[in-house]
């Protein structure tokens, strides 16, 4: 299990009138093996947060590590996984193919923790193995585009609104196989939402990002034990959050 750390991160991007800083002296400690959940107001820099963690941006200054790993060096073990709204499946591969491709590296194929028979059985699509993406429902190619993910057996999911695109029960069901496979893989977790009810039911810790450069205002723990089912709890809790995205706690 690894811990993600972040130490007075500072990150800006060219604006037209100069620079736009989106962090300034941003810290973040994420628990190795717990599932961390980001919220904010649209184009706080949730998505910023998670690609300078994959390696896909690099802070202007400070330092992040992934263990001992820069995200570069993670990424370049696959010990990341990363995960957007939209599937990207090819078109060409099947789900079986498509799968298959996380696991192939310059034409060396690594050995997966499961077999790509067992992954896709754990996310349930057993019997869809030869179909191709155009035959499968959305809900269904984000099921292929989680296995893909998981399928190196990555130690940290970086996961930017995963299921946003989803209708609700399809999110449903896909939030029950989420928490079931983070518990199977021990992963480290963060995962952005606009959904507070999907940050309560899912996350050990709810942390609310805002303003210009983007802050932390505030680390929401939340205890209740899983699965979480109680809607009366979740209620609770998702007003909780929100009052701290209105900017009423601390
Ligand atoms: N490559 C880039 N160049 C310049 N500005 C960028 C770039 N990427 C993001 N930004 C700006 O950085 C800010 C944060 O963007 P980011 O996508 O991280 O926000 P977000 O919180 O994920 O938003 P949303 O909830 O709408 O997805 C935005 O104002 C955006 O315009």
């Amino acid at each position: 299990m690894l811990e993600i750390r972040m130490e007075r991160v500072h990150h800006a991007f060219p604006a037209p009138s100069g620079r736009w800083v989106i962090f300034e002296d941003l810290n973040l400690e994420v628990r190795p093996g717990s599932f961390t959940v980001i919220v904010g107001p649209s184009g706080c820099g949730k998505s910023t947060l998670l690609r300078l963690a994959a390696g896909l941006l690099t802070p202007t200054a400070g330092r992040i590590r992934i263990g001992e790993l820069s995200p570069a060096q993670a990424r370049a073990a696959r010990r990341i996984g990363w995960m957007g709204q939209q599937p990207a499946l090819l078109p060409w591969r099947t789900v079986e193919g498509n799968i298959r491709l996380a696991l192939e590296v310059n034409g060396r194929a690594l050995r997966p923790p499961l077999t790509v028979e067992e992954l896709i059985a754990m996310v349930g699509l057993k019997g869809f193995e030869r179909a191709y993406p155009r035959m499968l429902s959305g809900g269904m190619q984000q099921r292929v585009a989680l296995a893909r993910t998981l399928a190196a057996g990555p130690a940290v999911w970086l996961m930017d609104e995963p299921f946003a695109a989803l209708d609700a029960l399809t999110r449903t069901q896909l939030l029950e196989e989420v928490e079931r496979l983070w518990r199977a893989f021990g992963a480290t977790v963060l995962w952005v939402t606009h959904d507070l009810h999907e940050a309560v039911r899912l996350g050990d810790e709810v942390v609310v990002l805002a303003g210009r450069p983007a802050r932390i205002r505030a680390r929401i723990p939340l205890p209740d034990p899983r699965p979480r089912t109680d809607e009366r709890r979740i209620g609770e809790w998702v007003e909780r959050v929100r009052a701290a995205l209105m900017g009423g706690a601390r």
